[in-house]
């Protein structure tokens, strides 16, 4: 079956900053890919990327057409069919708009004679009060606003769905609630979607594969349960670790992460994650080659594998991240 979203050997650069390299893999129709990994390590910019907001190299696919930056009018109409929802709604959503009018500019074409019912329908399926149709973005909470982003994402009946880290900025209890909101969307419509977070605990619960970045390229991917379950890469190993247990879940604490992410990548031929990495030179001088050679460039194995010299060494597996019974 050709896959919803395709991106081989994706590469994105900003001056000198090499944010995107030679990242790969498929989005499976119907399916959750989540992209997971530190801040700075290209995860928006890979989505950004896929709808022409980053200029790229490389081959992107929306089913069998192609998106890629050299495409030009075709794959500018291929890329109509992929809709983004960002993090922060309170900037994505025009405040001169009434909620009405911020669902109603996403509409598709085949919509727009009946804008009024399809805005009403949109608003339900999002579980908003079609009342809120005259109020404005500014008079709604976070979770609300998030909710008309949603359904003015869903208005142009997207087959793919690009979730940009769309609850960090919510509350944890709406959190949850936006969280389940998508994932009901997501299986009710059949609709495929790139989450992006930096959440394990989230992708986790969203998702059917993930795609660990650092430093720009992908160094783990396979299903989301293998890649916990069979940790290849000791980078996946330290998002792991650093999910520490709040109450009955488990979430990803920023602190840790963004402490695991002090030093920056090592610079010269060897390995991006040498200096920080618990199974390589640091630890065991043998190790040389993480010195002298990079493992990349090219992605990790779809099915599930992980750029590194010694994948899989001394790993052994960490709990998982959701309780067995919220799944
Ligand atoms: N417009 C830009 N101009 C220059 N550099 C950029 C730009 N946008 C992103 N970068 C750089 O590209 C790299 C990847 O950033 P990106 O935002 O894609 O990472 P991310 O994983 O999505 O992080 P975050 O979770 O913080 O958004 C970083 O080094 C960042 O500083």
């Amino acid at each position: 079956m050709t896959a919803a979203l395709t991106v081989a050997d994706l590469d994105v650069r900003y001056g000198p900053v090499h944010a995107v390299r030679s990242v790969s893999f498929e989005l499976a129709a119907g399916s959750v890919l989540g992209l997971v990994g530190e801040s700075g390590s290209g995860k928006s910019t890979t989505a950004r990327a896929v709808v022409g907001l980053a200029p790229s190299t490389g081959t992107i696919r929306i089913g069998d057409q192609d998106a890629s930056s050299a495409g030009g009018r075709a794959a500018r109409q291929a890329r109509r069919r992929v809709q983004m929802i960002f993090q922060d709604s309170r900037s994505s959503l025009d405040p001169r708009f009434t909620v009405g009018q911020c669902v109603a500019e996403g509409l598709a074409a085949g919509d727009r004679a009946r804008t009024g019912d399809r805005v009403r329908e949109l608003l339900e399926l999002v579980s908003l009060d079609p009342a809120l149709v005259r109020s404005r973005p500014g008079q709604l909470s976070g979770g609300q606003r998030q909710r008309v982003a949603i359904a003015r994402a869903l208005a142009a009946r997207p087959d793919v769905l690009i979730a940009d880290e769309v609850t960090a900025s919510l509350d944890v209890s709406v959190q949850a609630v936006v969280l389940n909101l998508l994932r009901r969307l997501q299986a009710d419509l059949g609709l495929s979607m790139l989450f992006i977070s930096h959440n394990l605990a989230v992708v986790r619960y969203m998702c059917d594969d993930m795609a660990v970045m650092f430093n720009g390229r992908v160094v783990e991917q396979g299903p989301v349960g293998d890649v916990i379950a069979r940790t290849e890469h000791p980078y996946t190993r330290s998002l792991l670790a650093a999910v520490p247990e709040v109450g009955q879940h488990r979430l990803l604490s920023d602190a840790a992460i963004e402490a695991s992410a002090a030093s920056s990548p090592a610079p010269g031929p060897g390995c991006d994650y040498r200096l920080r990495c618990p199974v390589g030179p640091a630890v065991d001088p043998e190790r040389e080659i993480c010195v002298t050679t990079d493992p990349g460039p090219g992605s990790a194995d779809r099915v599930h594998g992980a750029v590194c010299h010694f994948a899989a060494a001394r790993l052994s597996p960490l709990p998982d991240p959701v309780p067995a019974a919220r799944r």
